[in-house]
């Protein structure tokens, strides 16, 4: 197979839902409101255009503030949290409360929930008392929970059984980027209730995609953060290292970059391929990583080119493995196991063999293909 057929070919057609994918930074959504005319909603105190009250479902690490902020920017909020105590910041701050899922929902117009998994967002939206019981034609259910595809379209199936409209918006973004009203919002499913909900979303984050159907932001969502996971343990590993070994200059100045940078491009790798199998636009990944924790000027750079399969030499292949090799044979030396960059350096290996040695060393990502191939092909 030609590397540079693979992305469009190789694997199994993807459904291409995300052709419709929609981009918005709120500085290009503020541009857009200020040259519009303001007359076309309620403005909140903060300038806030929304029209309507607004629910939000599970205040948590993430949900309290992001609902703070929704109330300091003027919105009318009802709040509902398992553990009641959680509610009371909010309601000092201004808002509501409601003793039920389905209350809120039934006083709100745009209800938003943000449940620790699949289970509780399940239950919340769906269960006895749950959101579902208080929807109705015209009303909105916003579920920024990080789940499953599957969760998300059972709950999507639910809430528009009541005539109500779904969006799934899971986040990137942690405890900081939500206390300062800078998420990344992946949302998918009912696109006027995305356009509804855009000045709300604008107030809790900083950048929005609209990517199709429901179960494609789940996917986005999951995509980046195993991307992330994988980069978070190679750190952990590394101060591990550094401490353990009473290495810091040679781990500083060596050591560390060189397994960030290899470490980091094998799970870049897997997390482009992985999007592109279950159907999403790698390109967009690219573009929701170059802007959340695990930003980094090599993916941005290296990103686009590695989706047209193209690796023009800047750092050859061949002298990222040596020095992985060597890296290997350093840590042996003082009796020190390191899995991650030992499961990477055989996909070097395995990519030299490929003949890829003078390539870029973006490209070890052809011999994560050529391994889904093999494995596709079983
Ligand atoms: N923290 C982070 O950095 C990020 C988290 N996320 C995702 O956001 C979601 C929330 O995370 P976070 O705020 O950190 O988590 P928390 O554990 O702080 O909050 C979880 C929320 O879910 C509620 N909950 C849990 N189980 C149930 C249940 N069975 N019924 C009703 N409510 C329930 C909790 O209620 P109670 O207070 O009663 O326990 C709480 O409101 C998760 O899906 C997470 O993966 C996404 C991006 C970043
Ligand atoms: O789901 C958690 C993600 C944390 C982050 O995006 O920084």
């Amino acid at each position: 197979m030609p590397a540079a057929a693979f992305f469009s070919a190789a694997l199994p057609p993807p459904s291409r839902t995300l052709s419709r994918r929609l981009v918005v930074s709120r500085a290009a959504a503020a541009a857009a409101s200020a040259s519009a005319s303001s007359s076309s909603g309620w403005q909140g105190g903060g300038g806030v255009e929304f029209q309507g009250k607004v629910g939000f479902l599970g205040l948590g690490i993430m949900g309290a503030p992001m609902a703070s902020n929704l109330i300091k920017a003027g919105c009318d909020v009802t709040v509902w949290n398992r553990t009641k105590s959680k509610c009371d910041p909010l309601l000092s701050l201004g808002a509501k409360y409601e003793p039920t899922p389905a209350q809120v929902a039934s006083s709100c117009d745009v209800t938003f929930a943000m449940l620790a998994d699949p289970q509780s967002a399940a239950e919340v939206a769906c269960g006895s008392s749950g959101a579902a019981e208080g929807l109705a034609p015209g009303k909105g259910y916003v579920d920024v929970s990080t789940v499953d595809g599957a969760t998300s379209k059972l709950i999507g199936e639910r809430i528009t059984s009541t005539g109500a409209s779904f969006l799934e918006a899971p986040v990137s973004g942690s405890k900081k980027p939500a206390e300062d009203g800078l998420l990344i919002f992946l949302t998918a499913g009912d696109e006027s209730l995305y356009k509804r909900v855009a000045p709300l979303l604008d107030v809790m984050g900083k950048s929005r995609f609209y990517l199709g159907d429901v179960g494609n932001g789940a996917a986005m969502k999951l995509v980046v953060n195993m991307v992330m996971g994988r980069w978070h343990k190679i750190i952990r590993y590394l101060v591990h290292f550094k401490f353990e070994q009473n290495l810091w200059m040679l781990s500083l100045n060596v050591l560390v970059p060189l397994v960030k940078y290899c470490s980091m491009m094998v799970s870049f790798s897997e997390g482009l391929l992985l999007s592109e199998k279950v159907g999403l636009d790698p390109n967009t990944l690219v573009e929701v990583i170059s802007q959340g924790a695990i930003s980094a000027p090599m993916f941005s750079l290296k990103g686009p080119s590695m989706v047209k399969a193209a690796y023009p030499p800047a750092f050859p292949l061949k002298h990222q493995q040596k020095d992985l090799r060597l890296a290997l044979a350093l840590a042996e030396s003082v009796s020190q196991s390191i899995p991650t960059v030992a499961a990477a350096n055989e996909l070097y290996k395995a990519a030299k063999s490929l003949g890829l040695s003078d390539h870029d060393f973006s490209a070890v990502i052809e011999a994560l293909k050529a391994k889904v191939q093999s494995q596709s092909s079983q």
